[in-house]
């Protein structure tokens, strides 16, 4: 049966141990930067030699197959591949065959060789004809493994596109909590990741195929090399002897880094320090700040000073790890298996001392044995090292298959929302009962016991601090998390119950940190109402018109087609402008960018405002639909925006919403919240006042008295 994934929890099975569990987790300490913790798991603790026999590995392998073994299925169904793999699969194994053949011509000379010593004749048509052979296999297989080549790239290519759709699938339906986590999406970078072009995928193809044709090979010649040697004197005996050796090999090794789960820490603040210095000359979006503010001189004055104090230990983690390994002396196991190797001569030595005559044709097949054993050798060390390869590469394409069907942290509902759509044009409910909320991994309550009720279509306003908690409430009403405590009700029904797609398509939203995609502006505003093609581009210059942005789009060059930031970025050769060619004239790529029609500055220069705007175009998108939205949320829409802008914007809200219930988060007291049917004071993660203006004006406490001062200054 196929595992559970969907309702393994990826991070939390086994993954998460206690660092104080010595019996547990083996603490190494590499270098002066990184410390090393891996999981002893419990199971193994208790069988001798298991690290040594690396059982973990073999077990992690076999846990591994039901998920490659659907990967190999997913290969299958992808019609594009079947033709290449097919032919890749055929001459991998042609290929594998080509020592064994090689190895029989050898037998064959070595037959020579004891016919001749017995007849003092030699056949030198038959000697021709099995050295011709010889060459001809060492073409034949220079050859096959060209066209092998040949096949595998479009194979790996039709492979990495499949994959890489499905892994952009992954990380566009994530949600925040699961995104934010860290692990989940170093795992996703490590499961989708590209590297020399090739896919995880792709290379555990090869590692299978590879192991099945070293096997192949490995068989093969063994059945040959018998058959070779059973009439030999000494045959047997010296090739015991050889393979002895290369069997027992790969005992004295032990792969350092365990293939199960492990975490690699710097608490170092000299190199933590050090990699930000790095990041932040290294990032453009720093450019500007480190600039202006004169930062250049004090930060490369701070690398020098970490650096000199790290000295050569200021190495990334996996540079820290060889090191650390090739450092470690040979092994006892190592030590004893080097007279081993010694053995064939030592025996072949005193056989010959022993039957003089039988020197020239023992002599021949000690060569056989130990050229063949030495390749034989090196196919069971590849074996092996593939196996430990193989047996990383397969618990990343376990992850992988967990990750395409990992459940994401918030719950989906089952009730459809809402029940009849032309309701939405009233608006929506929202009611909040005693609801306590923390950020995953945060000690201190977001929101401590709120609870409040909005009704259809009123205008309700949130006002407090920094840091108050009125983000948050936008946050849990939007389900991007959801309450440690207490209930969130949507039209009176629990909002656990209701479709999370349905409630976000009723919802329109302008978070605070809103961000630009990198698409054009076209994309960018179309993206709010995702249901409608980027090609409507009247709606799209309606909205454009709603959110006070069409005016500075249609004066850009390229209109609603500019890219705020362009992912593809134009390359050049490797002489910077400024700087001089080696016939002494200045670089300029002015006559280049200009023929293939490139700019000398990738991004739209829009100011805050600006990109404020095309923000809540977007926003009004998806409110353009009349029975789509009934709820419109703002999280401190005016803050970039200047007093005319704010002004007009709310205008035009007013004449949108109809019936909608709008809600604002701010930070400014004026035409909005005179205007709001309810306002929310915040204050330390709590409601403290609520009420109309009026009302709270009445109250006199401290809404009244942040009012009384603001009116003052305008006095
Ligand atoms: N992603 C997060 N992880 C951990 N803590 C967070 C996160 N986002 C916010 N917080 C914390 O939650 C509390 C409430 O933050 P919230 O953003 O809701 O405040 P706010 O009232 O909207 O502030 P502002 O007016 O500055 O936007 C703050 O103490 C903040 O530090």
């Amino acid at each position: 049966m196929f595992p559970r994934y969907g309702h393994r929890d990826v991070t939390r099975s086994k993954g998460s141990f206690d660092t104080n569990d010595e019996k547990h987790v083996k603490h190494t300490k590499l270098s002066k930067v990184w410390d090393l913790y891996e999981e002893r798991e419990p199971e193994l603790v208790k069988i001798p030699f298991a690290s040594r026999l690396n059982l973990e590995r073999y077990i992690g392998l076999y846990e591994s197959l039901p998920y490659v073994w659907q990967m190999l299925k997913d290969i299958g169904s992808i019609r594009a591949c079947w033709f290449y793999l097919g032919l890749y699969l055929a001459l991998q194994f042609v290929i594998s065959l080509i020592p064994a053949v090689q190895l029989w011509y050898s037998g064959q000379l070595l037959a020579i060789v004891g016919s001749a010593i017995e007849n003092r004749t030699v056949d030198k048509k038959l000697l021709f004809s099995v050295a011709g052979s010889r060459i001809a296999c060492s073409i034949a297989d220079l050859i096959l493994r060209h066209f092998s080549n040949l096949v595998s790239r479009p194979l790996n290519r039709r492979i990495r596109h499949y994959y890489t759709v499905h892994g952009f699938g992954v990380l566009a339906r994530l949600d925040v909590p699961t995104y934010d986590e860290p692990l989940i999406r170093q795992q996703i970078s490590r499961a989708f990741s590209v590297t020399s072009g090739q896919s995880i995928v792709w290379r555990t193809v090869v590692h299978c195929v590879h192991i099945g044709s070293t096997a192949v090979m490995l068989v093969s010649q063994l059945s040959v090399l018998f058959r070779v040697l059973k009439d030999q004197q000494d045959g047997p005996l010296l090739a015991l002897l050889s393979f002895l050796h290369s069997l027992l090999a790969r005992m004295g090794h032990t792969n350092h880094l365990n293939s199960g789960v492990w975490a690699a820490t710097t608490r170092n603040a000299d190199f933590i320090k050090l990699s930000g210095l790095s990041k932040a000359v290294n990032n453009p979006a720093h450019r500007k700040e480190i600039v202006a503010g004169n930062m250049g001189e004090y930060m490369h004055s701070e690398y020098q000073r970490c650096s000199t104090t790290l000295g050569p230990d200021a190495e990334g983690f996996n540079d820290v790890l060889t090191n650390f390994r090739q450092h470690r002396f040979p092994n006892f196991v190592s030590i004893i298996l080097r007279p081993i190797k010694e053995l064939p001569q030592i025996v072949f030595t005193l056989r010959a001392v022993q039957y003089p005559s039988s020197i020239p044709l023992s002599l021949a097949s000690l060569n056989l044995i130990t050229t063949s054993a030495s390749t034989f050798s090196a196919t069971l060390l590849r074996l092996y090292d593939q196996t430990g390869s193989i047996s990383n590469n397969f618990s990343t394409i376990c992850k992988m298959y967990e990750m395409m069907h990992m459940e994401n942290r918030i719950q989906d509902g089952t009730l459809p929302y809402p029940e009849n759509q032309q309701e939405l044009q009233m608006g929506m409910s929202i009611e909040f009962i005693n609801v306590s909320f923390k950020y995953p991994e945060s000690n201190t309550y977001a929101l401590k016991n709120v609870s409040f009720k909005i009704h259809k279509g009123q205008l309700c306003v949130i006002l407090g601090q920094n840091g108050s908690g009125k983000s948050t409430i936008l946050k849990l009403i939007t389900r991007l998390y959801d309450p440690l405590e207490g209930q969130i009700l949507i039209d009176d029904k629990d909002i656990k119950v209701l479709k999370l797609a349905d409630i976000r398509q009723a919802m329109a939203v302008l978070f605070q940190d809103y961000t630009h995609f990198p698409f054009s502006i076209k994309e960018n505003i179309a993206l709010g109402d995702p249901s409608h093609s980027s090609s409507d581009l009247d709606r799209i210059t309606q909205a454009a018109q709603l959110g006070g942005a069409s005016e500075f789009i249609e004066r850009l060059e390229d209109q609603y087609d500019t890219y705020l930031d362009r992912p593809v970025n134009d390359l050049y050769s490797n002489l910077p402008e400024g700087t001089t060619s080696i016939f002494g004239r200045a670089v300029g790529f002015g006559r280049i960018r200009k023929m293939g029609g490139m700019k000398s500055n990738e991004s739209t220069g829009l100011s805050g405002g600006q990109m404020q705007r095309i923000a809540l175009s977007r926003l009004f998108m998806r409110s353009l639909s009349e029975s789509n939205v009934g709820l419109m949320l703002f999280d401190e829409p005016s803050a970039s925006l200047d007093p005319s802008a704010e002004y007009s914007l709310f205008e035009r809200l007013q004449l949108l919403r109809g019936q909608r219930t709008l809600l604002f988060s701010s930070h400014r007291f004026g035409n909005l919240t005179r205007n709001a049917g309810i306002i929310l004071y915040m204050h330390d993660s709590t409601i403290v006042e609520k009420g109309t203006h009026e009302n709270l004006l009445n109250a006199g406490g401290e809404y009244a008295k942040i009012w009384n001062l603001q009116a003052k200054a305008f006095l």
